[in-house]
């Protein structure tokens, strides 16, 4: 790394802009190269944050946001420091669904991410040295893109939602921007339109599945393991059919964990315990229907699971909690095409008369009454004000969270499911949502997005030196973030709100750490877990 003249103006690591001082300036061979006045990181905030607020839309926004952060890191997470709230779901979903969209479009820079492609195996490793630049990475977020969020394939264009999380990472809970890298797989895309696409900017050719695409994991998880042998392994996004397969070959042999099977998982568990203390009811006594039982349902799924086999109970009588409601209707022991994490939950024909007619989503609400109604199906709208209703009347505080992203595809407003259920409904929603008023009452929303457990996981990991994720620190990091609701309050949220984000990442974080150590699974020594999270804290400050 050069890091004098120009080559530190253009590195954005390094860049501090008009504030460098005017020794600075003489020390690097800057002087002359930028106007005499120096400012300090608070002026250039201000001054950036207005010429922030005269962009629109909120696309528009993003774009100069992501420009700011290619040209001084620094500068950016302290102005997203300010304003967290207002930035996530700029930087964040929903609005880094529209970048993805537009990718090829509108794109200037390949911001810092490695592009690995599935036709030069052998780049691997030259690649991921490339990208990291002599840079100590200790966590990676890596994307094929199959299944960006309920948008499917988008082949290249996916690696915003990887550089996107980072970004979340860093602002939530303190990750030095320095060691972090994101990756983007480009196997190929059935996404016809981008395909067709002039400017399309991937690989234009099909997915590549099967033997090939896995070898092909396999050998950017060694060069991954080699070059950043400290490093924590995210993986975002990858398609049902590969996710879980992907998590169960490593999650035994390195640091890794899988964001939309047990980033999910948590936040959700998390938000139950949230809405539980609210109503004062016990997990044992819930019937879950998970609508939608693919990566992030069945991430769900087995959260709850074990969290009920902690409780006490059997296998089976755990088991008996879940109803999966998919695309062929409730989940038989008998239907077709059922995926591997599903057949362990599915059901028997025989408890029903009538199981012939549970194809849809209102019928089995009608017939089996749950009391916490899971959306993770990518279809919108399908909670709709007759299945709510029902299943209003069969439970005093029914726990609904229609969790799918983008905004587009949510299964529910959090507005109709107030007024649908005359403000009964604990709900926590995929994207934030406005506080609704309904009857005199605030009624404030929960995000559940795997956004507010993620980056205090992840940190805890990478500062504890963690070798492995076991469930036992899973289950303490869910338990941190679940009882930090205020019960009391009329129309309290089931999860903390956004703008304590940086609060309770560092909470997670902390003991996420303190699990990893009483474990002994931390590669170096640590006599103060808490003290490690605060050692590798990196604060926007030049
Ligand atoms: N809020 C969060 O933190 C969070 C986290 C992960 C995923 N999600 C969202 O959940 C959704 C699913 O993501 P995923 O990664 O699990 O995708 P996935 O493709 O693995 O799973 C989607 C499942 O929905 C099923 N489905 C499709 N159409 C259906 C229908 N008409 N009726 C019932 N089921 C249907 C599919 O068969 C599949 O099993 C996405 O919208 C994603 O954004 C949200
Ligand atoms: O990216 C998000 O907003 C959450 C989640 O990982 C998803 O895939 O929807
Ligand atoms: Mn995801």
């Amino acid at each position: 790394m050069t890091t004098t003249g120009y080559s530190i103006l253009r590195n954005p690591f390094l860049n501090k802009g008009t504030a460098f001082s005017v020794a600075e300036r003489e020390q690097l061979g800057l002087t002359g190269t930028l106007p005499s006045q120096v400012q300090t990181i608070e002026e250039q905030a201000e001054q950036a944050y207005k010429q922030f607020q005269a962009k629109s839309p909120l696309l528009e926004k993003r774009i100069f946001l992501m420009n700011l952060f290619n040209e001084n890191v620094t500068l950016f997470y302290h102005l997203m420091d300010q304003h967290v709230s207002e930035f996530m779901p700029i930087v964040y979903d929903p609005i880094v669904a529209e970048s993805i969209e537009q990718y090829n479009e509108i794109y200037t820079n390949p911001q810092n991410a490695a592009f690995l492609s599935i036709d030069h195996p052998e780049n691997i490793e030259s690649t991921l040295k490339n990208v990291a630049d002599g840079r100590d990475i200790k966590l990676v977020v890596v994307t094929d893109a199959e299944g960006i969020l309920g948008m499917g394939d988008w082949g290249v264009n996916g690696v915003d939602i990887a550089v996107g999380k980072l970004m979340v990472y860093t602002a939530a809970a303190g990750i030095d921007p320095a060691t972090v890298l994101p990756v983007s797989i480009d196997a190929g895309t059935n996404n016809k339109k981008l395909l067709e696409n002039p400017l399309y900017l991937g690989n234009k050719h099909e997915r590549i599945a099967g033997e090939k695409y896995l070898e092909f994991i396999d050998k950017f998880v060694t060069a991954e393991q080699k070059l950043f042998p400290e490093s924590l392994l995210h993986w975002e996004d990858f398609g049902r059919s590969n996710a879980q397969v992907i998590l169960d070959k490593y999650k035994d042999s390195i640091a890794t964990f899988n964001d939309d099977i047990q980033g999910t998982g948590m936040i959700v568990l998390a938000g139950i315990f949230g809405a539980l203390h609210i109503s004062k009811e016990k997990l044992v006594d819930q019937r879950f229907l998970t609508f939608g039982a693919g990566t992030a349902g069945m991430g769900i799924v087995n959260q709850i699971f074990s969290e009920l086999k902690q409780a006490g109970l059997s296998d089976a009588e755990a088991r008996n909690h879940f109803y999966l409601v998919d695309k062929q209707g409730l989940l038989f022991d008998d239907t077709e095409d059922l995926t591997e994490a599903q057949k362990p939950f599915t059901r028997s024909r025989k408890e029903f008369v009538n199981s012939e007619q549970l194809d849809n989503l209102e019928a089995v609400v009608n017939e089996i009454h749950p009391t916490v109604l899971i959306g993770t199906s990518t279809q919108p709208g399908t909670f709709t004000e007759a299945i709510v209703k029902s299943m209003a009347q069969s439970t005093e505080r029914p726990i609904i969270f229609p969790l799918s992203n983008p905004t587009k595809l949510a299964e529910a407003t959090a507005e109709n499911l107030i007024k649908w259920t005359d403000g009964k409904a604990l709900i926590a929603t995929g994207i934030p949502a406005d506080n609704v008023t309904y009857k005199g009452v605030t009624y404030k929303i929960g995000q559940g997005n795997n956004a507010l457990i993620y980056p205090g996981l992840g940190f805890g990991l990478v500062a504890s030196t963690a070798k492995l994720l076991t469930q036992e620190t899973i289950s303490s990091a869910i338990h941190a973030l679940g009882g930090l609701v205020d019960a009391d309050e009329p129309g309290a949220a089931v999860l903390p709100p956004v703008s304590n984000l940086t609060e309770f990442s560092q909470k997670i974080a902390e003991i996420t750490a303190q699990s990893v150590v009483k474990q002994g699974l931390n590669r170096e020594k640590i006599d103060d877990p808490k003290q490690a999270v605060q050692d590798a804290k990196w604060a926007a400050e030049y």
